[in-house]
């Protein structure tokens, strides 16, 4: 079973795809991680995330990298969500993730363009959403104990920056596919958000029974 789960910045869309590969013992992959690993590789060298070719330059890296705890920091976030407008990084990465969602016994993917460039073909989809004030919350509160000092104010400005590049650009823009059930997890608790999307499975699945 291939299951899809895409959504904006901090909707909850990890805690659920994470939950959901639990629950169905089913592989996980984070994809966002691959656009921050390629941010990541542009800040280490100094290069400018504008440019294309350097940007598509920087997609061949070893799966370690994927473990970099940097990876999750405010900067890599606000990088990846550049470079992944570039079609050259998208083509240079769509392999590895359709590879990833191909393999026997299925797997669990989220990011922003699972559903509709991914996984078209998967048997149960996720829109995951909240309001940007809340997910705003969220990102504030996870930086903060990571450490940082951004306030409330400059993390809303730049989750609404990140939204508005994500779905205004020409390449996968995040927009919910037509065949996506959507989740608001605005007002549930992590453990009402997952026991939702474990519903949504269900019904999808016994959806596509003959
Ligand atoms: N339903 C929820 N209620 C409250 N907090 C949540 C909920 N879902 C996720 N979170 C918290 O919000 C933060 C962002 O969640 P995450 O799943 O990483 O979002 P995303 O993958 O969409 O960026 C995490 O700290 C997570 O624990
Ligand atoms: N499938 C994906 C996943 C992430 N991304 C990009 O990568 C950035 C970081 O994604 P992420 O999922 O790690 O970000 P968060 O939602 O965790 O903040 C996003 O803002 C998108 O621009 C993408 O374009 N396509």
């Amino acid at each position: 079973m291939i299951i899809a789960v895409d959504g904006p910045a901090a909707s909850g869309k990890g805690t659920i795809a994470r939950a959901l590969a639990r629950h169905y013992a089913l592989p996980h992959l984070d994809t966002g991680l691959l656009y921050r690993a390629v941010a990541r590789r542009l800040l280490d060298d100094g290069s400018d995330p504008a440019d294309q070719d350097a940007a598509a330059a920087a997609c061949d890296f070893d799966d370690a990298l994927l473990g970099d705890p940097r990876l999750k920091a405010d900067d890599a976030g606000k990088v990846a969500s550049i470079v992944s407008a570039h079609p050259a990084v998208r083509a240079a990465l769509i392999e590895r993730q359709k590879r990833f969602a191909r393999q026997d016994g299925g797997a669990v993917l989220d990011g922003r363009d699972i559903g509709t460039v991914i996984a078209p073909d998967a048997d149960a989809k996720l829109f995951v959403r909240a309001t940007s004030a809340i997910r705003a919350r969220r990102r504030h509160d996870e930086l903060r104990k990571a450490g940082s000092a951004l306030s409330y104010d400059r993390v809303l400005a730049d989750l609404k920056a990140r939204d508005l590049r994500d779905t205004t650009r020409a390449a996968a823009p995040l927009r919910q596919a037509p065949d996506a059930v959507a989740l608001d997890t605005s007002f549930l608790s992590v453990e009402s958000a997952i026991s939702h999307a474990i519903e949504i499975v269900e019904r999808c699945r016994s959806a596509k029974i003959p």
